[in-house]
């Protein structure tokens, strides 16, 4: 069963289209990251999720639970979730345990107190249940607050940016945490980043947005190997799209023209114009005089490789492609690429989807 389900969720600011048609359902148990540039509407959705903002077209469903929709709206304290946000939102005065414990009075001492020690559990932080927050360092007191959300066993656990606050080193720490309460818990979970690395480090399924439309939902694999249209095939992964043209079309292979070479790749397109997505591990430089023509336009060493930008001469027009290598070249050197990997999309305009996903 979908855990979450949008049909043609649509919020409007003024002339703002935050958040334009979108329809997707999210399986029970996923660990879904919404990603998108800056403006592109992941807090919007997050926002209509939580119950913090109505929509103004569509339908919201929390597993079978219409939440809003057209006379429909159900409150964010009635809908089952759990938030954790950059700011934590600790009580100062109060202790770890007392601040998790913090939103379940329903329940009896007991239970309470059985809750809060399984959540600080797991989260790691049995030991601290006395401290307060001025005591814990940015990693703890951010698991503080993934440990409050958790003890009110939410159906859905949403994660607005929640590593936003915290350095490098501790970023990575909560990630690999992140996946293996995910894993303990089994509780689906929706985390809002612009970081493309921590989207595709922790979630099982990704939501790429722009301008306010879902523009694929699918694993990190789907996207980086099969992206759906050219936004996504440029936004993942330093990802280049080149216009060539397809001459025939196999079963899920293309064989395209580009600079007056042909290569045989993986894709979906027709014959006729179409783009050929590539990322930097796609592209070897070549032995023999074969390949594309290109000119070294920079250069630098980065992770113990040479990352060369290459300018392609029968392309003057296209970004400059990226290459890693274990050697260096010269700046302004001529050299011949070839193409050993990518994807093949038709040129067309990109159309709205909607997305069913298989559960796992
Ligand atoms: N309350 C509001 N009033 C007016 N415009 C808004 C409001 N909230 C969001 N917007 C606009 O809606 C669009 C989507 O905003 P949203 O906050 O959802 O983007 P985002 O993808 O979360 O961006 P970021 O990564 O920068 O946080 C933006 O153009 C934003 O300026």
């Amino acid at each position: 069963m979908a855990a979450l389900s949008f049909q043609n969720l649509s919020r409007s600011f003024g002339d703002i289209r935050a958040l334009d048609g979108v329809s997707a359902d999210i399986p029970e148990g996923s660990f879904l990251a919404l990603l998108g540039p800056s403006g592109c509407g992941k807090t919007t959705l997050l926002r209509l999720i939580a119950g913090l903002d109505r929509p103004d077209g569509g339908s919201l469903h929390i597993g079978e639970t219409l939440v809003a929709g057209p006379e429909q709206f159900i409150g964010p304290e009635a809908r089952g979730l759990g938030m954790v946000f950059q700011s934590y939102a600790l009580w100062p005065h109060m202790t770890v345990a007392g601040n998790v414990a913090f939103g379940l009075n329903r329940l009896g001492r007991a239970d309470r107190a059985t809750r809060v020690e399984r959540a600080l559990h797991t989260v790691g932080l049995s030991d601290m249940a006395g401290r307060r927050p001025h005591e814990l360092s940015g990693g703890q007191r951010q698991r503080v607050a993934l440990a409050r959300a958790l003890a009110a066993r939410p159906r859905v656990l949403l994660l607005d940016e929640p590593l936003a606050n915290l350095d490098a080193h501790l970023r990575q720490q909560m990630l690999a945490e992140f996946r293996r309460i995910h894993a303990e818990t089994g509780c689906t979970m929706v985390f809002v980043t612009h970081d493309q690395n921590e989207a595709m480090a922790v979630a099982d399924l990704i939501g790429v947005m722009d301008r306010g439309q879902l523009m694929q939902l699918g694993s990190p694999q789907d996207l980086f190997q099969r992206p759906a249209n050219e936004m996504v095939a440029r936004f993942v992964g330093h990802g280049r799209t080149l216009p060539v043209t397809v001459v025939l079309r196999g079963t899920r292979r293309c064989r395209f023209m580009i600079g007056g070479c042909t290569f045989t790749l993986p894709g979906i397109a027709p014959p006729g114009p179409a783009w050929l997505c590539l990322h930097p591990s796609d592209l070897t430089l070549s032995t023999n005089k074969s390949g594309l023509v290109a000119r070294v336009t920079d250069l630098r060493f980065e992770d113990g490789y040479q990352v060369a930008h290459l300018w392609l001469e029968d392309l003057p027009e296209a970004a400059p492609l990226v290459l890693r290598l274990d050697h260096p070249l010269v700046l302004g050197a001529e050299v011949r690429v070839t193409v050993r990997g990518g994807w093949v999309l038709p040129r067309a305009a990109v159309s709205t989807p909607s997305f069913q996903t298989v559960p796992a």
